[in-house]
């Protein structure tokens, strides 16, 4: 199996802290990599490895075959992102930010069609800085589908949202994981990660500790069985 993604022993240390020692993992073309693990463990130290805004003090990233820290504008508009703190200027609203992001791209999709599907329309007249999380995890969900990514990093993209927005949220990653995009996905979630990862990767600490089809990684027992055995307090 292809991948599109590659992390090979990344190391990263802020300070005293350790935040990867070593880390491991590929996510393959075309399909729905999740990302488990504790507070802390390095998720999103990974993803920001992964689209260039953190460089590792040591190890490998590939993404599409491409260093992401080096990456040229070409590659960068290849990969669409959606990091924790959304990073959304706050004096905007929604559709001309959408608007605004699409110029950006050679070939975006259509900011109607993607605002209508994230109901984004039904808050277009507010400010950003007056949205609630749910609707800045919508704007900021949209934000990173405009330019028809071919991979697509979503960092806990359906936390804190309503019942509805979550179905939303996951409805949308298949449809584009049906599409041929590769998504990497990092949830808090047994019921997303089971409902979406095609690809299963659990961290601990800064390291891998399980990886492989949800089945194989499972083994017949339950996921969260088998994530509290491998990430319990002293397990690192
Ligand atoms: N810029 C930074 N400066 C100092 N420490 C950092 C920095 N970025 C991350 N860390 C530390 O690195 C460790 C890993 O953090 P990271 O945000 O990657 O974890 P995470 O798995 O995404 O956690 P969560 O599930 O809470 O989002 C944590 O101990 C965090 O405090």
């Amino acid at each position: 199996m292809t991948s599109a993604v590659t992390l090979s022993d990344l190391h990263r240390t802020f300070g005293q802290v350790e935040a990867l020692g070593g880390l491991t993992w590929s996510a393959p073309v075309g399909r729905i990599t999740a990302v488990l693990g504790p507070n802390g463990a390095g998720k999103t130290t990974a993803i920001e490895c992964a689209v260039g805004l953190g460089r590792p003090d040591r190890g490998t990233v590939r993404v599409l075959g491409t260093d992401p820290w080096q990456a040229s504008a070409d590659h960068r508009a290849r990969v669409g992102v959606m990091l924790q703190a959304g990073g959304l200027p706050n004096g905007t609203k929604p559709l001309r930010l959408l608007h605004h992001l699409s110029r950006l791209y050679a070939d975006p999709l259509d900011v109607d069609t993607v605002a209508r599907r994230l109901g984004v329309t039904g808050f277009a007249s507010t400010t950003v800085r007056r949205l609630s999380g749910g609707q800045k995890q919508r704007l900021a969900l949209a934000a990173s589908l405009l330019g028809r990514p071919e991979v697509l990093f979503l960092d806990e993209p359906a936390a804190g949202l309503d019942p509805h927005g979550r179905l939303d949220v996951w409805d949308l990653v298949t449809e584009q994981r049906d599409a041929g995009t590769t998504v990497v996905v990092t949830t808090h979630s047994f019921e997303e990660a089971e409902r979406l990862a095609d690809h299963l990767v659990i961290m601990n600490a800064g390291r891998t500790v399980a990886e492989g089809t949800p089945d194989s990684v499972t083994g017949g027992r339950s996921l969260e069985d088998v994530y509290f055995s491998l990430t319990r307090k002293g397990a690192a």
